[in-house]
């Protein structure tokens, strides 16, 4: 059972591909829980499941969360896959199309593999796309309440769920404060990816990030992708713009229809063998 790990600005996933796989399905939530675990397996912020052929292209991808859910998309996951296909499998091209259940996105590697770019498609503000509860609108600055606080918030398609909080000032403290409240807030009826966002200037945010599924990470591309065009939705940004995040930094440009492209650094960690071992702990915490 071989693996391999890549990271994205500290967003880690291991890939596990089924050419190398011994069963034809991905693992189960169970056994993703376990590779995933810091402690107990591999650790990671997330498994990416392929290459498989799909009608469309050979380089299907499914991803999954570390409690064992599967994620329509993923900015850094994609990046990653990118990278893995380009250092193992040996593609006529360094521009890939990539199939997701989020959609279809085009990923290119560049820069000797060190950097990814991928076109991730369209952001909706739409509440039935995201979804939201209630009636069909556009989620630009509602309300809600996390815990003792509340918090004005947007809200974001990219293929997966996002909610993004603009606040002059951020930390991690905060996502780890509200992130879990947030994250299961009954308005989210898929649960949600949450973003506290800080604008530095009209070509730079800041934003600490808690994951759906996953809880706090140092990086998130599909969560950059949605709080840059949140903020440019909201005029406070331009249509080019750096967000920082605790890992690192991407670039992103943001089309007059709100499709994104975003960039960054993506770094290869390991190749190893999962032993079946892992599998057999009676009870993670
Ligand atoms: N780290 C990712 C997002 C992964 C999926 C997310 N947790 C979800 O459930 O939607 C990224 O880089 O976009």
């Amino acid at each position: 059972m071989l693996f391999h790990k890549y990271h994205a600005l500290g967003n880690d996933y291991i890939v596990i591909d089924p050419a190398e796989w011994p069963e034809s399905s991905p693992p189960d939530a169970a056994a993703i829980r376990a590779i995933c675990h810091r402690n107990f397996g591999v650790g990671s912020d997330g498994i990416l499941w392929g290459p498989f052929p799909t009608e469309h292209t050979p380089y299907g991808l499914r991803i999954f969360n570390p409690d064992g859910s599967e994620a329509e998309k993923s900015g850094n996951g994609l990046r990653i896959f990118a990278r893995y296909l380009w250092d193992t499998h040996q593609p006529e091209s360094a521009t890939l199309p990539i199939s997701t259940l989020g959609g279809e996105v085009v990923a290119t590697v560049h820069d000797g593999a060190a950097r990814v770019t991928v076109d991730m498609g369209r952001v909706t503000f739409q509440s039935p796309k995201i979804p939201v509860t209630g009636p069909d609108r556009e989620v630009i600055n509602e309300t809600l309440t996390a815990g003792d606080q509340e918090f004005t918030f947007c809200a974001a398609s990219i293929g997966n769920p996002h909610c993004v909080v603009p606040l002059p000032e951020i930390s991690a403290d905060l996502a780890h404060r509200y992130g879990a409240a947030i994250e299961n807030h009954p308005l989210f009826p898929q649960r949600i990816n949450l973003q506290f966002l800080q604008v530095i200037d009209r070509r730079r945010i800041r934003i600490e990030i808690w994951e759906r599924g996953a809880g706090y990470t140092l990086a998130s591309g599909s969560s950059s992708s949605a709080a840059a065009a949140v903020a440019h939705r909201l005029g406070l940004v331009d249509d080019q713009l750096t967000v920082e995040m605790p890992g690192g930094e991407i670039e992103i440009t943001i089309d007059p229809d709100y499709a994104v492209q975003l960039t960054g650094s993506v770094n290869r960690v390991a190749d190893g063998t999962i032993d079946a071992d892992l599998f057999t702990f009676p009870r993670l915490p």
